[in-house]
């Protein structure tokens, strides 16, 4: 039978997305910037800066630049160390729970004010603020000797794991994923944004770009920005801040709250800004510092913005997208009564791994399918308790459509992907995959999880439908007219 109406299990809602708090590298596939030099990392060990001559010469110069500047002193108590997250964060000696590890004055970031007040702060003024500071980046890595941040961009990675720089091939191992039409998305979305701005920005202002900037360098800033720039902070929403942005995660950390805005002493006769960074966690010297990146993101999402997943489905998620169809003959009304209650045309539910459903989404799916002898509760004079109604049950017909429907998109997504879970787990225990299969894999199982869970409630939903009470027999007991055995109650004349 023709559904009545749509749900799309994969339209990406994390391209709907702006990029909150985000955090660092990437791996870019064919650098093109020449004077791009490789960053080589010695991994697996946790190696503090001063005491290990293996660490590269440009994380050494990057570190006595800071303190040359005053950002670091005796009393910082971390330092750069080569870690098996790429870089990150080292403590020097015990760090308390809340201790504050770096501060970093404002003169030293990386934002749309910078830009502003750069060579190239005229041109950029209305573009948007991360195509600004991409261009930003650029620049000033293009001036190499000649940047004030030339330490810093001697130790930014080439690129991450993100799957922006997967290669087609990579990119198989996510297909039927909703991850990879965002990725798909996204992409087209910052090739786009390079085209205009080449056109509009870049080639008309040759003097101020006078090098070669290519597709590829501009993604390699948007991997930059979405991979290490803070956000959410009291007055900036886009900054990279070098030194804190050594940072890494660990899903051992369970708050968000390290990132702050304060006013203090920034060098010998200055007061100024500092973004200043706290350990969530109490160290023991030569631990790793870490934060948590955002708690909010899934796995999706963090692939897509680091290059990196997390083992455990906690971030396991799927978005599923809703729709009131337009040739629906109650359009205009299921609209009203949608828009009135926060939602629209469409909706997106994010629906989480071991989680119940959203709460909107049973009566936003009861709503679309409403229709038939239940179609008078679309009358006005309904409007304001409608919702109410929506929350539970409203007929077998309608409970049952819901499900047929549900479940029939879930199917339909778990078709689309090349392996079965069980395969993916073989795959796991088999080998030893390379950083981007295991991503592959983990966001692959993670999605065909999430869709199980939502395809097993429905199917319990659908074996209740004899039982659940539907709104008929609500109105007729809210009225007295049905026993609490369901017996109906007549008026007998005394
Ligand atoms: C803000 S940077 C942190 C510094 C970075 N490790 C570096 O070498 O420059 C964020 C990047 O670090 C890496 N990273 C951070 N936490 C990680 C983790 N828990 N697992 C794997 N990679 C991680 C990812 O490449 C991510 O894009």
């Amino acid at each position: 039978m023709a559904s009545p109406f749509t749900i799309y299990p994969s339209i990406p809602s994390s391209m709907l997305k702006t990029p909150t708090k985000t955090h660092f590298s990437f791996l870019k596939t064919k650098p093109t910037f020449n004077h791009i030099k490789k960053r080589t990392l010695v991994l697996n060990s946790v190696l503090p800066t001063e005491t290990d001559p293996n660490i590269p010469q440009t994380v050494q110069r990057f570190w006595q630049w800071m303190k040359d500047e005053g950002v670091v002193s005796a009393k910082t108590p971390v330092k750069p160390g080569v870690v098996p997250e790429g870089l990150g964060l080292v403590a020097t000696r015990g760090i308390g729970r809340n201790e504050v590890v770096l501060e970093v004055p404002k003169k030293f970031w990386i934002n749309p004010d910078a830009v502003a007040s750069s060579e190239i702060g005229s041109i950029c003024s209305g573009l948007k603020p991360w195509i600004s500071v991409a261009l930003f980046l650029l620049k000033e890595r293009f001036k190499g000797e000649e940047s004030k941040w030339k330490y810093y961009f001697d130790v930014l990675p080439e690129g991450t794991n993100s799957t922006i720089y997967w290669s087609e091939e990579e990119l198989l191992e996510i297909q039927g994923t909703q991850l990879l039409s965002t990725t798909l998305g996204v992409k087209e979305y910052v090739q786009n944004e390079f085209l205009k701005v080449e056109k509009e920005v870049i080639l008309p202002n040759k003097q101020l770009f006078p090098f070669p900037l290519t597709m590829d360098d501009f993604f390699w800033a948007f991997g930059i920005l979405r991979s290490r720039a803070f956000s959410r902070l009291r007055n900036q929403n886009l900054v990279v801040i070098p030194f804190a942005d050594l940072i890494n995660h660990s899903a051992k950390v369970t708050s968000e709250d390290h990132a702050h805005e304060v006013r203090g002493p920034a060098g010998l006769f200055s007061w100024d800004y500092l973004f200043q960074l706290r350990s969530p966690l109490s160290l023991k010297a030569g631990e790793q510092v870490y934060i948590q990146y955002d708690l909010n993101k899934s796995n999706a999402d963090m692939a897509l913005d680091y290059g990196f997943i997390e083992s455990s489905s906690d971030r396991d998620a799927f978005t599923l997208t809703l729709e009131i169809s337009e040739s629906d003959e109650f359009f205009g009304d299921k609209l009203d009564i949608a828009e009135s209650n926060g939602l629209g045309e469409s909706a997106y539910f994010d629906i989480k791994y071991g989680q119940s459903l959203p709460t909107a989404m049973l009566p936003y799916l009861r709503l679309v399918a409403l229709g038939g002898s239940d179609a008078f509760l679309l009358e006005s004079i309904f409007r304001n308790s409608i919702w109410g109604f929506l929350e539970l049950p409203v007929s077998r017909a309608n409970e049952e459509l819901i499900c047929r429907v549900v479940r029939n998109a879930c199917k339909s997504a778990l078709s689309g992907y090349h392996t079965t879970i069980e395969e993916d787990e073989k795959l796991k225990e088999e080998g030893n995959p390379s950083p981007r299969l295991e991503m592959a894999i983990g966001i692959r199982t993670g999605e065909k999880r999430v869709l199980q869970q939502i395809d097993d409630i429905f199917k319990e939903r659908e074996s209740e439908l004899d039982f659940l009470e539907y709104y008929q027999e609500r109105r007729l007991k809210d009225l007295g007219l049905v026993g609490e055995q369901g017996d109906i109650i007549f008026w007998e004349p005394k």
